[in-house]
């Protein structure tokens, strides 16, 4: 069963980087997932297709009436009845790769890309399931968190990348920072790979991989450490990398 994605856009060509190429592209041609593209204009009915207005109290920009967003929800709802309405902004939940775990389980999402100063908020509160936010920062619209969540979820729907392991490998996967990774050549200006990587041992390359993981977590992200806990093995490779890395 594919996972269903409609978006309610008024800039549907904006999607068409993930249609076009890379996993997002291969998994929806394949049938993994579906985009669905619904433009709140299309649902106007007055000879300006007006979608946005003054906002009441005052202040700069302009806000998206309910009307237009509304019917374009409930054109979405009529077409994927499972799916659940979810608006990209930053009063949001902020998402984690938990969150997109989560938010991949699911059969299907109806997501609102809103525009300018946001949306009237009667709209928020009567047809919108969930709230979410990217990141503590405000951009020009929600189609490219739309977007980022569509890509974080879509990879981590069975078949969708090439090798099932990258998922789990992962930046942010198991709770951890991604380890360093090396390509060809071995040896170059900027330094040689390390021998471990070199030497065929898979159980040492898989402990240095994951000592690497807990180390720089510890080092750049101590609360994904704090949150997670460590087992007695993986403690005593953190103590082996902060060893190896004392000043
Ligand atoms: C109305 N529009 C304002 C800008 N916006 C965001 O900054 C945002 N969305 O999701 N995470 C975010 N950060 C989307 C919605």
């Amino acid at each position: 069963m594919p996972t269903r994605f409609d978006v309610i856009t008024l800039f549907p060509d904006l999607f068409r980087i993930l249609l076009d190429q890379g996993v997002t592209g291969r998994a929806l041609a394949r049938g993994l997932a579906e985009l669905h593209l619904w433009n709140p204009r299309d649902f106007t009915h007055d000879v300006h297709r007006t979608v946005d207005d003054r906002p009441y109290g005052g202040g700069p920009g302009m806000v998206m009436k309910v009307e237009p967003l509304r019917e374009a929800i409930q054109a979405a709802r009529a077409a994927a009845p499972q799916s659940r309405v979810a608006y990209l902004s930053p009063q949001g939940r902020v998402l984690d790769q938990a969150a997109m775990l989560e938010i991949a389980a699911c059969p299907g999402w109806i997501l609102l890309a809103g525009r300018y100063e946001g949306v009237d908020e009667r709209l928020i509160e009567s047809h919108v399931d969930e709230e979410w936010s990217i990141g503590d920062y405000v951009l020009s619209g929600g189609e490219l968190p739309a977007m980022v969540v569509m890509d974080a979820v879509i990879r981590l729907l069975p078949g969708a990348l090439g090798h099932a392991d990258s998922a789990r490998q992962d930046s942010h996967m198991d709770g951890l920072l991604d380890c360093p990774h090396y390509t060809r050549p071995e040896r170059i200006e900027e330094g040689s790979v390390p021998s471990v990587l070199i030497g065929g041992d898979h159980a040492a390359i898989k402990r240095w991989r994951l000592r690497q993981a807990l180390g720089r977590t510890w080092q750049r992200r101590p609360d994904l450490l704090k949150r997670r806990g460590l087992s007695e093995a993986e403690r005593t490779l953190l103590d082996e990398f902060i060893l190896a890395h004392r000043e």
